[in-house]
């Protein structure tokens, strides 16, 4: 099963880093970083706990503005190549992150429709499907504060992987999941991302054994 990610963007969506750096205080977490993301390629963003990973991939999503450099966001075809609107980059983008909370007092269902007003899930999968799919039926109409660890990063995974959006960065993406969740992880990876822009930040290589390139955050320093 594959499914077209749109976002209002279709396909051929590039990120192309310019020597980008971010400094927090006095210190450089990542420098000299020139780097081409394309859609359709999976990658991972590797290193040890604490040397920029999360900073790099928020970089990305746009929530921390580089120090020096730029991203710039653009489609091609096979005449020509567009640059993404500013405001539009949002719309290309989705993120699953410990840091991203979900809304707690809503049940799993409320929270997919919740997210859904704003970006709309992929083509031809319905809330009910999503749910079965990540095995949460049972559960749907309990609120999420009362889901264990793993039940709410299914949900959040299933928020970003389903959404309609070229651009998917998925930040620890197996926290908190059990070998069934990992199996998950992967089959919902295969089914409906082969056409997106992934990006994984990890240091666990179960989680990004399928990343295809891989970028070293120790490598920028
Ligand atoms: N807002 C901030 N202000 C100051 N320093 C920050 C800020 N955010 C992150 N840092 C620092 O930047 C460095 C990189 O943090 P980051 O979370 O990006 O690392 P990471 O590789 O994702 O780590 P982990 O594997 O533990 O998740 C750390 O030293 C962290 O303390």
């Amino acid at each position: 099963m594959d499914a077209t990610p749109t976002g209002g963007v279709t396909n051929g969506l590039s990120i192309t880093v310019h020597n980008a750096a971010k400094r927090f205080n006095r210190e450089w977490i990542f420098r000299n970083l020139s780097y081409q993301f394309i859609q359709g390629n999976t990658y991972a963003i590797t290193g040890p706990n604490g040397s920029g990973k999360s900073t790099l991939l928020q970089t990305i999503a746009g929530a921390i503005a580089p120090s020096e450099g730029k991203l710039v966001f653009s489609t091609s075809s096979n005449t020509a190549e567009t640059v993404v609107d500013e405001e539009k980059v949002h719309a290309c983008i989705s993120i699953a992150a410990p840091y991203l909370e979900v809304i707690e007092e809503m049940t799993a269902a409320e929270f997919l429709q919740f997210h859904a007003q704003f970006k709309s899930f992929l083509p031809n999968i319905s809330i009910a499907t999503i749910l079965e799919l990540i095995g949460l039926t049972a559960a749907k109409s309990k609120q999420i504060r009362f889901y264990s660890s793993g039940m709410k990063q299914r949900i959040k995974l299933a928020q970003a992987i389903f959404t309609d959006a070229p651009v998917l960065l998925l930040d620890e993406p197996c926290t908190n999941l059990d070998a069934s969740g990992y199996r998950l992880y992967h089959q919902l990876i295969n089914d409906y991302c082969s056409r997106k822009l992934v990006i994984v930040c990890s240091n666990d290589i179960n989680e990004y054994d399928f990343c295809k390139e891989r970028l070293s955050i120790l490598d920028y320093k």
